[in-house]
């Protein structure tokens, strides 16, 4: 029987969490390099825990510089089966406010200068992410959260961005007129498509923080004011987390969606043809079928 490990990857503005039974920080090595930190290993109402700041402590790593793939390796290696991630963003949407929460269920992918797989020649696997976070741990979010007295808004489609900067005037009405985003970020992708790879069920929880640069009654985006709402709407990010083990539960049943399965026929390379030094990078995120 698999065991319910919770992932939660905290973006910027949140260094740590409470309230884990037998908190260690551990140092995880992997093949594509050191993760963004140490990782937070304990336990909440008996279920097994990871948490990891994405930035890491002291935000030291810029959103293209985050190591996603050490991330994903990283959690994967430590035995996680869910990742939830907790990121700040901006909204294209008046009734999306800052402070709100967003069930994120898609993506459109801006960024450019990521390694974005984990697979390449030597290995050549290609995984759907039509589909790009998991339905039933989005299910658990949603419900953890309402249970939390959380204003949260279930779908919305994140527009990633390289950054660092913030939008254009033309790009943020772009975003929101004509291609129909919800919320912006910089960091939910590559992350999603790297569990995806790694076939571990994903899900993103972007609490809004400002309306980027359209909304004509609110001003530029303003970093102090957005580090302002993430510290007074910290707390509901915590009682979220701390309503997930008991709706996820102690056993890990096979996904109804698919997720941990989703590298099952994805790898096209002839096993003769596979280059054995990725394949000995691979042994985490795809050991299951190598
Ligand atoms: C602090 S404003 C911009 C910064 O915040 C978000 O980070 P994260 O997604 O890790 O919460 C956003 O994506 C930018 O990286
Ligand atoms: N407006 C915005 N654009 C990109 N990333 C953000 N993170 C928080 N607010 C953001």
């Amino acid at each position: 029987m698999t065991q319910t490990k919770i992932a939660v990857i905290g973006g910027s503005g949140i260094y740590d969490i409470d309230g884990l039974e037998n908190a260690q920080w551990v140092s995880v090595e992997t093949p594509w390099g050191k993760p963004s930190d140490q990782i937070l290993t304990g336990a909440l109402n008996g279920i097994e825990m990871a948490f990891l700041p994405r930035h890491g402590r002291g935000h030291i790593h810029s959103p293209t510089d985050v190591p996603y793939r050490a991330n994903i390796d990283a959690l994967k290696r430590l035995g996680v089966t869910d990742v939830i991630s907790v990121s700040a963003c901006g909204s294209f949407r008046e009734h999306m406010a800052p402070g709100d929460f967003v069930v994120v269920d898609q993506f459109i992918d801006r960024t450019l200068a990521r390694d974005k797989s984990f697979f390449s020649s030597g290995c050549v696997a290609h995984v759907s992410v039509a589909h790009p976070t998991c339905p039933r741990l989005s299910d658990a979010c949603e419900t953890a959260g309402k249970a939390a007295g959380i204003t949260i808004h279930r779908g919305g489609t994140y527009l990633a961005m390289d950054g660092p900067q913030f939008s254009t005037l033309a790009e943020s009405k772009m975003y929101r007129e004509h291609w129909g985003c919800d919320v912006i970020g910089m960091t939910n992708m590559p992350e999603a498509k790297l569990a995806r790879e790694a076939e571990l069920c994903y899900a993103s929880i972007a609490m809004v923080t400002d309306y980027d640069s359209w909304h004509p009654d609110h001003g530029e985006v303003d970093v102090t004011a957005i580090i302002a709402t993430l510290t007074g709407n910290a707390e509901k990010g915590r009682a979220l987390v701390k309503g997930l083990p008991e709706l996820l539960g102690a056993e890990r049943l096979p996904c109804p969606h698919g997720c941990d399965r989703a590298l099952e026929y994805a790898i096209l390379t002839a096993p003769e043809k596979r280059d054995p030094a990725l394949l000995a990078k691979l042994d985490a995120v795809a050991g299951r079928v190598l």
